[in-house]
């Protein structure tokens, strides 16, 4: 097995190793880095497997993409270690199983037990961890001035941004800068993200959408000049290292929902830059016997009217909407599945001809603003995903049903991300007919980051206090705390370098 990785994009056979995909983020050529070879799984190891800890099963799988050569396994062990004892429950992800009642086996992953209360903390706890080793590593024994520094540059509709700057608060020879679109955001996002004081953190609030900063983010990437000054480091899931953690879940969730007999399990997701979902394919290509896995989109739909018609298209016209952490039409990770499809039918199973195929369709996309692939590769993907478009009424509608009717426990209640997965999972409920199936919902967000949202569906129902039933206290000091934010005026790249380059002077860097 050789764990080392290629980039989407790339006709060579040119191969990168673990530290080196992680550290470059974002391949030279525009493309996402993948694995040469996705690890198999026997089902004797799954059945070892489901009998390990979060943190166990996280080491486990993690070795099959990382050389002991890279990373000896004691010091992963230590890495995923500190990692997860950051988080509120000790199985770091549980599983709320049965919640709407017995029949339905429709089971919540809570993957919000992290310290910024979202899924994205599940890796990027591990990412800040990582840079931080690879660092100590490069920088030891060496001189002040000759230190190898990471400068992060990451764009964020609301989760990625603070679980990014909670896991690299701090750290040594690494300085975040973090874009966000202004006013699409929630006050709490906004407040988790710009009330931190560490120095090495800064906020920029750019006038435009999510897709205009991560737009801007993957310029930074391509400048040749500024990333060799400032050595970019990237937080968003384009980089493989967030991928990789967020497997773990998706195992230790089937085996939870399964208790060790075989069952049909199918994983719904609610999705927008495709990062969460394609963890759960890769584990689903290992060999985790997974049915299907739903993609659950917004108004937002590209990914559902892809699966729906083959064709990617680019627009600005993107919805705000109540789950606005998915308010995104450039699914950045779709890529990487792109890149499986187009090998698996088109390019007689070589990675070569691949990267070519991959190269033509997102030339298309940059010069046409859109591309098509055959029916036969929407047909591939309909193998292992499936999708549903919710919308903003149907999420309102939701978190008030499942207030009203959870069973285990009563009043349960979802974020507006969550609830659009579970609106998902009824309208496929409905569909597969069949009580064998069960759901594994994911519970990507906490309530509490939504309010609005959250008040909208609830604030009728006697007795609910968003104040008392759904605000942990610690999010509660937040607006009392001084904030830290530079505005951009416009999505510009050159405006960004500036602010970026002004800040880091600030830093003394
Ligand atoms: C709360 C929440 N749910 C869902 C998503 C969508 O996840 P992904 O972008 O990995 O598809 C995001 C953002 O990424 C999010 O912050
Ligand atoms: N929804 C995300 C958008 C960024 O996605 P990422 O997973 O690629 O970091 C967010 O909350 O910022």
């Amino acid at each position: 097995m050789s764990k080392t990785y290629r980039s989407t994009r790339s006709s060579s056979k040119d191969t990168k190793s673990f530290e080196e995909t992680i550290i470059q983020g974002l391949a030279s050529d525009g493309g996402l880095f993948i694995p040469s070879e996705i690890p198999q799984v026997s089902e004797e190891t799954l059945k070892q497997w489901s009998q390990l800890s979060f943190q166990g099963l996280a080491l486990e799988i993690m070795k099959l993409y990382i050389s002991s050569e890279e990373i000896p396994e004691a010091d992963l062990k230590v890495l995923i270690e500190r990692s997860y004892s950051t988080f509120r429950s000790k199985d770091v992800t549980p599983l709320a199983k049965d919640v709407t009642g017995k029949n339905e086996h429709l089971h919540i992953l809570e993957l919000f037990h992290g310290p910024t209360y979202a899924f994205k903390d599940v890796a990027l706890q591990f990412v800040g961890n990582l840079f931080e080793y690879f660092l100590q590593r490069a920088n030891k024994d060496l001189p002040q001035e000759q230190r190898k520094r990471i400068t992060v540059v990451g764009a964020t509709s609301g989760d990625t941004g603070s679980a990014a700057i909670y896991g690299m608060r701090g750290k040594k020879d690494v300085s975040v800068f973090i874009l966000y679109p202004t006013g699409r955001i929630s006050p709490i996002q906004e407040e988790q993200m710009t009330t931190v004081p560490d120095q090495n953190v800064q906020t920029l609030s750019v006038k435009g959408t999510f897709d205009n900063c991560q737009d801007i983010v993957k310029a930074i990437f391509g400048d040749v000049e500024f990333n060799k000054k400032h050595n970019v480091g990237a937080v968003n899931s384009i980089n493989w290292a967030r991928i990789l953690a967020q497997m773990t879940y998706y195992f230790y969730a089937y085996f939870q929902a399964t208790n060790g007999s075989p069952s049909k399990v199918k994983f719904v997701v609610p999705s927008g830059n495709f990062g969460d979902i394609l963890a759960g394919y890769y584990a689903k290509k290992m060999g985790l016997p997974v049915e299907r896995l739903i993609i659950a989109t917004n108004e937002n739909d590209i990914l559902d009217r892809f699966l729906k018609s083959g064709v990617y298209e680019r627009s600005d016209d993107v919805a705000a909407t109540l789950s606005p952490a998915m308010d995104i039409l450039i699914s950045s990770n779709f890529e990487r599945l792109l890149w499986y499809l187009a090998r698996d039918v088109l390019a007689s199973n070589d990675d070569q001809k691949a990267g070519e195929i991959l190269n033509q369709w997102f030339t298309q996309l940059k010069t046409k603003g859109k591309f098509e692939v055959d029916s036969a590769v929407v047909k591939h993907a309909l193998v292992d995903f499936d999708s549903e478009r919710v919308s903003n009424a149907e999420t309102t509608s939701t978190i008030k049903e499942t207030y009203a009717n959870s069973q285990n426990p009563q009043h349960y209640i979802l974020d507006p991300h969550t609830a659009v997965g579970v609106c998902a999972t009824k309208r496929q409920m409905a569909k597969d007919n069949d009580k064998s199936i069960q759901y594994i919902s994911l519970s990507t967000a906490h309530p509490a980051k939504f309010a609005e949202a959250v008040n909208e569906a609830l604030s009728s129902f006697e007795g609910y206090s968003f104040e008392k039933d759904v605000l942990p206290d610690e999010l509660k000091v937040l607006s009392t705390l001084e904030k830290k934010l530079k505005f951009v005026e416009k999505a510009d790249v050159e405006l960004v370098k500036s602010a970026i380059e002004e800040e880091l002077a600030k830093m003394g860097l």
